[in-house]
């Protein structure tokens, strides 16, 4: 179960943009999360992901309350939750090639040596081609960036997932394909989803319960 209780958040704890939000996903479970732009959606999948440490409120992954730490949480429990956000050069290092985009969990866990095999099957599984892995980022398309940061999301085997907005950049094919993978994964390994977006038609064909902003977060 991942739970967050009573989230407030921001960049100012003057005026925080989450405000007391409560959320559960039970495992295996597919929730998605609609509200409208710039209430605090992206922040809350940070929170969740531990990669953004709330002001108040906890995060729990069954039962374990895993915030409280003095910056983010260590790197043993963030590997537990696997992020794709919604512009993917944002979120990739622009000197590495896809190949070591998507190695780069693997060696900064010390499993250099599985990350051979392991991209290779990610990049297969993600539709990208052998040649694009030699690739930067700067050479290929927002689409098949994307693809690579969702092999990255996938490389350390998640139990749990956060895509915030990843496919709001994205044609109608290339989101019918990474949603088509996020789903084989969940098949595979029963992760659990949160999906953060603002397209209820995509939310509500994807995930198993949909959730309004205004039902789980003050203001
Ligand atoms: N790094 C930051 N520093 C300061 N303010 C920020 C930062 N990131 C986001 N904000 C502000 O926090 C508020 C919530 O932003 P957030 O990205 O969480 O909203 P969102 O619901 O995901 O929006 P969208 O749907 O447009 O992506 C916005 O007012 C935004 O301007």
């Amino acid at each position: 179960m991942l739970e967050l209780k009573g989230i407030t958040a921001g960049y100012d704890r003057r005026g925080p943009v989450v405000r007391d939000a409560h959320l559960a996903l039970h495992p295996g479970e597919a929730l998605g999360l609609l509200g409208p732009s710039g209430c605090g959606k992206s922040t809350l999948a940070r929170v969740a992901a531990l990669l953004h440490r709330p002001d108040r409120g906890t995060v729990a992954f069954d039962g374990r309350t895993v915030t409280g730490f003095r910056h983010r949480a260590p790197r043993s429990l963030r590997t537990g939750v696997g992020v794709v956000f919604q512009q993917p050069r944002l979120s990739a290092d622009p000197r590495l090639s896809l190949y070591d985009l998507v190695a780069e969990p693997l060696r900064a866990t010390g499993r250099r040596t599985e990350a051979e095999a392991a991209v290779a099957a990610l990049a297969d599984r993600v539709g990208l081609g052998a040649g694009l892995l030699a690739r930067r980022p700067h050479e290929v398309s927002d689409g098949q960036l994307q693809r690579a940061c969702l092999a990255r999301a996938l490389v350390l085997r998640p139990r749990w997932l956060v895509c915030d907005e990843m496919t709001a950049m994205l044609d109608a094919s290339t989101t019918a394909a990474l949603v088509g993978v996020v789903e084989e994964y969940r098949k595979e390994t029963g992760a659990g989803l949160l999906a953060v977006g603002h397209d209820p038609v995509l939310l509500r064909r994807w995930c198993d319960r949909t959730a309004h902003w205004s039902d789980i977060a003050d203001g």
